[in-house]
């Protein structure tokens, strides 16, 4: 029997992580864990540190303590450890490139090239795979995120919703485990941050993919999130932890009833 989400092996776990800039942290020892195949968001008010969270976790940004494990892996290398990951080998470097995707928020395609050849760039710079399998399967992951027909497109001919498809598809071209999401719904109309939602959930069901998701649309959260850690910038960490409606629901913790309350007209 497959074992259900609770009882997976975690996909990711922060112990310990402080994270920001230069010397100051703006998140001081956080530990939670992500389980597979679990749609977990991290949510919190502007300025709380959610994208400063989010550019440690893909390592864009060394963390100034702690650890982070991806499927128990240690992926993290503090700001002093840093120069010594950047001389890890070959090898190394690919599975670090191909062990997580990245949906940004601003979908980060290149506006020089069509949504085939977009979704294309991470498996010619990982795969070893013919032109032809590379265009075969970058036209699947678009088929996937509903963009069948649209392959010889150019970014500026299509709606900031299917951009942020497109984005989705090219963080899963290479059938990554783990997908990290910034802001998906953010400056989408209500109906495409439905569809968003919607594929989300598709793709967790379908491919059992483990979803961490940076987000503050109470619809979204309440629609699509399994669980979730609430940061909070004065606390300079995590405030709370747990299933949305349940925190919803049973929350004493005035900042939580504040910023989740509102998410009770989505149940
Ligand atoms: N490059 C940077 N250098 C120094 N401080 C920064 C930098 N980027 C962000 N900060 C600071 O870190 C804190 C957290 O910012 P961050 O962007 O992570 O918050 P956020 O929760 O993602 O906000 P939003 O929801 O508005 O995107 C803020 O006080 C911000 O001013």
């Amino acid at each position: 029997m497959l074992p259900t989400i609770a009882e997976a092996p975690p996909a990711v776990e922060v112990v310990g992580l402080s994270c920001g800039y230069g010397a100051e942290a703006i998140l001081e020892d956080l530990h939670f864990a992500v389980r597979t195949g679990e749609i977990f968001f991290i949510i919190g008010a502007s300025g709380c540190g959610k994208s400063t969270l989010m550019r440690s976790l893909i390592g864009l940004n060394p963390p100034l303590a702690g650890q982070l494990r991806f499927f128990g892996e240690v992926m993290s290398a503090t700001a002093s450890e840093a120069p010594r990951l950047a001389e890890t080998n070959p090898c190394q470097r690919h599975h670090l490139g191909t062990s997580f995707g990245v949906l940004y928020q601003s979908s980060a395609l290149w506006s020089s090239l069509t949504l085939r050849e977009n979704v294309a760039l991470p498996l010619r710079e990982y795969g070893q795979l013919s032109p032809r399998e590379i265009d075969e399967i970058a036209t699947l992951k678009l088929t996937q995120v509903g963009l069948c027909g649209f392959e010889d497109y150019y970014p500026s001919e299509i709606s900031g919703g299917m951009k942020k498809r497109a984005g989705l598809a090219r963080a899963l071209a290479l059938d990554p485990p783990l997908v990290f999401l910034d802001e998906p719904s953010a400056g989408l109309d209500p109906i495409s941050a439905r569809k968003l939602d919607e594929l989300m959930l598709q793709i967790r069901d379908l491919f059992g993919t483990t979803l961490v998701v940076i987000s503050h649309e109470l619809g979204s959260i309440f629609r699509v999130a399994d669980r979730l850690i609430l940061l909070d910038k004065a606390a300079c960490g995590i405030i709370a932890e747990g299933a949305p409606r349940e925190l919803a629901r049973m929350s004493t913790d005035p900042r939580v009833r504040e910023f989740l309350g509102h998410g009770t007209a989505h149940q």
